[in-house]
């Protein structure tokens, strides 16, 4: 049987005409699907009940189980990454049939949070650029946003500490994370490295490429500024000015010339992010816990309270360690486990831990992130 490898060159079967012919039949029986699917949805929400808003239809662990199927049927030729983000924009279409959703992240646009909004959302929900992370937390309390997005790790800089500290006082819930590879640009408005004396970026991104920095524009000046969005609008004004930011914020702020893409030091560079909500939702079937452990000041408490998770089988993906805020030298454990607190090894495990803690506060369970 001869195929197409057979030849160095491919050898085409069909006609230009003939395959775009072809492509023209399968769009319009994908818009026929995408319609119908639409219609389904709808009949979903109409199934909830009269329900007051966007909010009240969005169910995140049902998201995720459509997007794991997703993965789990691909065959390619496309990667599991592309089908999870179409299939996503389908759904995001699909709810903002009764209303967009409304999530605040840390502004201004064409952040990296942003970013994180889209990727977990989809471009259908509506965005609410905020000032800073404590302004997401607010928002979403007053109810004046339906989600907030805040950054929670980046995989080479570590925690990030406003973040976690939020949680120490807020009431609310972690209902899902995403996580995003981020790349970082060089921009300027020429285009040339030679012409570059300041870099202005947020410190985060400084830190992140800081050895190309130092390798590269080893005497430019790095001045550390509040977002990369706000770097982009500031290296607009000025030939000898550059911003270290992701593509987007370029985009967003008129800024063209990439002087040099994927600056980043660690070719891994990838941020997580925390969706934060008022309830925690129902399992999903493949979840993950983040709880909040007040320990107390007794000879091998950590101890006692890391063994439960053990007994029961629980995984344990993270621990991390911060100031209480209650108390010289006391200090708040945040620690991530697998399932579910409606699954009975999770909560099993949750309540062996209180004779060794003065508080246990469950932040959320909510889907392990799909790619
Ligand atoms: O299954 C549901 O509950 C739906 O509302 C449908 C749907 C979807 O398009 O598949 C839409 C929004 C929800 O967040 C989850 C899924």
């Amino acid at each position: 049987m001869t195929t197409d490898t057979d030849n160095e060159t491919p050898q085409p079967q069909f006609t230009l005409a003939e395959a775009r012919t072809r492509i023209d039949g399968i769009d319009r029986t994908i818009q026929e699907l995408i319609a119908e699917r639409a219609r389904w949805a709808h009949q979903v929400g109409k199934a909830k009940g009269p329900l007051a808003a966007a909010i009240d239809y969005y169910r995140p662990e049902r998201e995720a189980q459509v997007l794991r199927m997703v993965v789990d049927r691909n065959d390619g030729p496309l990667g599991d990454d592309v089908l999870v983000r179409l299939f996503r924009e389908i759904m995001s279409a699909c709810l903002a049939q009764q209303e967009p959703l409304k999530i605040g992240f840390l502004g201004p646009e064409g952040t990296f949070s942003q970013q994180a909004v889209f990727k977990h959302f989809g471009h259908s929900a509506h965005g609410l650029p905020l000032a800073s992370i404590e302004e997401v937390f607010q928002e979403v309390e007053a109810g004046n946003a339906d989600f907030g997005v805040v950054p929670v790790e980046n995989s080479g800089q570590g925690t990030i500490q406003t973040t976690l500290d939020m949680f120490l006082t807020s009431s609310l819930k972690i209902c899902g994370e995403t996580e995003l590879r981020v790349h970082q640009y060089l921009l300027s408005r020429t285009g040339k490295l030679e012409d570059i004396e300041r870099v202005y970026s947020h410190p985060q991104s400084l830190a992140q490429c800081k050895t190309w920095l130092r390798a590269n524009l080893p005497n430019a000046e790095k001045i550390a500024v509040s977002s990369n969005a706000e770097a982009a609008r500031r290296a607009r004004n000025a030939d000898d000015a550059a911003a270290i930011a992701g593509a987007s914020a370029g985009h967003v702020y008129g800024l063209k010339h990439v002087v040099i893409d994927h600056i980043e030091d660690r070719p891994d560079n990838t941020t997580r992010f925390l969706v934060i909500g008022r309830e925690i939702f129902p399992p999903s079937g493949h979840d993950r816990t983040s709880v909040l452990v007040f320990i107390k000041d007794q000879p091998g408490a950590l101890f006692h309270v890391l063994s439960p998770f053990a007994k029961h089988g629980i995984s344990m993906n993270r621990i991390e360690s911060r100031p209480s805020h209650q108390g010289h030298w006391q200090y708040a454990f945040f620690i991530d486990i697998g399932g579910h607190v409606e699954e009975d090894s999770v909560r099993q495990a949750l309540v062996e831990l209180e004779p060794f803690t003065t508080q246990v506060k469950v932040l959320g369970s909510y889907p392990v992130a799909v790619p």
